[in-house]
């Protein structure tokens, strides 16, 4: 085989965003937007997206540089051309990274015949995230290998969310490993007061998991709200991620809270089927990017 082009999806946390991060649970779902890898042999390392072309440049492209060194200790990479195109939002809460990462192990995994499973390749993944980002939960990795939904760090595959899901793009960068450092420094000035808030967001995961089996979504709504006040509680929230918020759910969302980092990126509301297009249209109106999604129980796999 000379070429092989894989593909993984981006996600959206349900609960538990920063409080997994210190081995709480969190819910979170692969949805409908794919990062896309061709790998195909050749002379030399040549790493080709809208970023621009380069060989390996771990300020360009340190997660995809670092899969490939990686790689290069597992079988003989004497050169490769990995193509990238992505319709994730980059540093927006939607997990570009891990899935980059993920589509990139398995492109390199089938091509060089590395034999590595599932189970291998998010591990791998998750490696690869926390060299870049100091800090870093396995959430993001696994849902994008494994694809549905999943509540973390249990590993435990769930019932598909099928309401509506509406994100909203502020258009702002974050990056997710300052507003993880932000958190650490807060959770270490005041140990007594964020570990009781990370802990209910956590039992607050553990709760909403049997609604996730019941389908109600109003309950779910209640509880992603509650765990939107304590993610502002931590301080990553922003006034525009608040305006997405409010305006979601004043146009009939069953619920809308940040999703992933925070601190600018994007927020997630959850929808009546018939209401996500009135709920992009009250995001679009307040400034934010609306993409409708939804779950996808496609994790990493082949696209040809
Ligand atoms: N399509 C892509 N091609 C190359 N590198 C990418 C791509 N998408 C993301 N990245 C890398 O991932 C980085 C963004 O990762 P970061 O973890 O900060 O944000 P995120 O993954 O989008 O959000 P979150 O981790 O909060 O879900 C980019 O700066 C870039 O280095
Ligand atoms: C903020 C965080 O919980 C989610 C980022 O998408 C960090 C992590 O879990 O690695
Ligand atoms: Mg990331």
């Amino acid at each position: 085989m000379q070429k092989i082009t894989c593909s993984a999806p981006g996600k959206i946390y349900l609960f538990g965003e920063h409080a997994v991060v210190y081995g709480e649970s969190a819910i979170c779902c692969a949805v409908d937007l794919r990062t896309q890898v061709q790998a195909c042999l050749s002379d030399t390392v040549q790493i080709s997206s809208v970023l621009g072309d380069t060989g390996i440049d771990h300020d360009r492209y340190p997660y995809v540089s670092s899969v490939v060194e990686k790689m290069s200790e597992i079988t003989d990479i004497k050169g490769i051309k990995l193509c990238i195109k992505s319709d994730i939002p980059v540093g927006s809460g939607l997990g570009s990274s891990a899935a980059v990462t993920i589509a990139t192990i398995q492109a390199l995994n089938l091509l060089f015949e590395c034999g590595l499973g599932a189970e291998d390749i998010a591990t791998l993944g998750h490696s690869i995230e926390k060299k870049i980002q100091g800090v870093a939960s396995s959430t993001d990795t696994y849902v994008s290998t494994m694809g549905g939904v999943v509540m973390v760090p249990l590993k435990k595959k769930l019932h598909i969310i099928d309401c509506g899901i509406v994100i909203g793009n502020t258009g702002k960068f974050s990056s997710t490993r300052q507003l993880v450092s932000n958190v650490a420094q807060l959770k270490k000035n005041y140990p007594k007061i964020i570990d009781p808030i990370l802990s209910t967001i956590g039992r607050i995961s553990l709760t909403g998991e049997k609604m996730v089996a019941k389908k109600e979504y109003e309950s779910i709504g209640v509880l992603m709200n509650i765990n939107q006040g304590l993610l502002d509680a931590i301080g990553v929230s922003s006034p525009e991620l608040a305006d997405l918020i409010y305006a979601a759910r004043n146009a009939g969302a069953y619920s809308a809270k940040i999703t992933g980092a925070g601190g600018g990126g994007c927020m997630v509301a959850l929808t009546p089927l018939s209401e996500a297009e009135q709920v992009a249209s009250a995001i679009t109106r307040v400034g934010g990017k609306a993409i409708i999604t939804k779950v996808t129980e496609h994790g990493v796999r082949v696209e040809h």
